[in-house]
């Protein structure tokens, strides 16, 4: 057994992840989405489980960007979680949410739910924290009428009054967590039934930016009937209009179809590197109904 990080404090949703996937493991929180992925690259943990992609928002940036320009980890397992935000204040102000002057939590949970905060807080100044979990910490730790957005685990663990619960702008609201380690491709850490569903993840850079060169990408697959479920495009950062591609395959490493497919690309001129092929748990699959 090992030791998870997580983006902390206690209560935010990755812990919450964490501890579904892992729950016999002892969580490490760390403050920072870099802190997590730097401490499994030392061999301070374990592992580490942190956010990458939200239904409403999109991707969690920040993770992609550090696991591809700072520190390389393997991507061993994912876990799709259900999100609900919620409002919450210290008790003593549960009346007079209406006229807290700051709301605070994470930059993703604000912008999951942009729309109630026009409707209701319009005259807020935002404070965007580290984590949900950090702005419910923070706020039962002032002596003021602010406002925070988190779960209701985060709500018991920080003694904070929910007065308006699921304000998330849309239903359906989930977030894709991802497991990193320093292990090798393929080494599953979780038992698997005949049922996990398994993805390979694939970092694509393109040879030049000649017209159609992203289409010979995706022929590469097409062709071999190898269904994609995600493809995500970020900045090389080496200059405006340079970008590398993120490709989900809905399907394990194989030994045929998709380094078939890799070798093609790569006989284009492509760069070709896989930063993953593992098992997907959707929430019901880890039976721990925490959120
Ligand atoms: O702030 C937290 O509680 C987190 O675990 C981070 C995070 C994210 O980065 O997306 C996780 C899930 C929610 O989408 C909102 C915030």
């Amino acid at each position: 057994m090992g030791t998870v990080g997580y983006l902390g404090p206690k209560g935010s949703f990755t812990e919450a992840a964490a501890k579904a996937l892992f729950p016999k493991e002892e969580g490490s929180p760390f403050r920072s989405i870099p802190d997590c992925i730097d401490a499994v690259k030392q061999n301070m943990v374990e592992r580490a489980v942190v956010p990458l992609e939200n239904a409403i928002e999109g991707s969690v940036n920040i993770t992609l960007d550090y696991l591809i320009h700072h520190q390389r980890l393997t991507m061993a397992a994912e876990v799709t979680a259900p999100i609900y935000q919620h409002l919450m204040v210290r008790e003593e102000y549960k009346h007079d949410w209406r006229t807290i002057n700051s709301l605070l939590s994470h930059p993703q949970a604000i912008a999951q739910c942009h729309q109630f905060i026009r409707e209701n807080l319009d005259h807020v100044d935002i404070a965007y924290m580290n984590s949900t979990a950090e702005a419910a910490k923070y706020v039962s730790e002032t002596g003021e009428n602010v406002g925070a957005i988190a779960n209701k685990i985060a709500a018991k663990e920080y003694g904070l009054t929910i007065v308006k619960s699921e304000i998330n702008d849309y239903e359906n609201n989930s977030t894709r967590f991802i497991v990193l380690e320093n292990g090798i491709l393929g080494n599953e850490t979780k038992d698997l039934s005949d049922k996990t569903k398994f993805k390979t993840t694939l970092m694509i850079t393109l040879p030049s930016d000649y017209s159609g060169a992203l289409h010979q990408v995706l022929s590469a697959f097409s062709w071999r009937q190898i269904n994609l479920s995600k493809i995500e495009s970020r900045p090389m950062k080496t200059g405006l209009g340079k970008y590398f591609f993120i490709i989900d395959v809905d399907m394990k490493l194989d030994n045929v179809l998709i380094p078939g497919a890799c070798e093609e690309l790569k006989a284009l001129g492509c760069g070709v590197e896989i930063l993953g092929s593992y098992p997907c748990y959707s929430w019901n699959d880890l039976k721990i109904n925490i959120l």
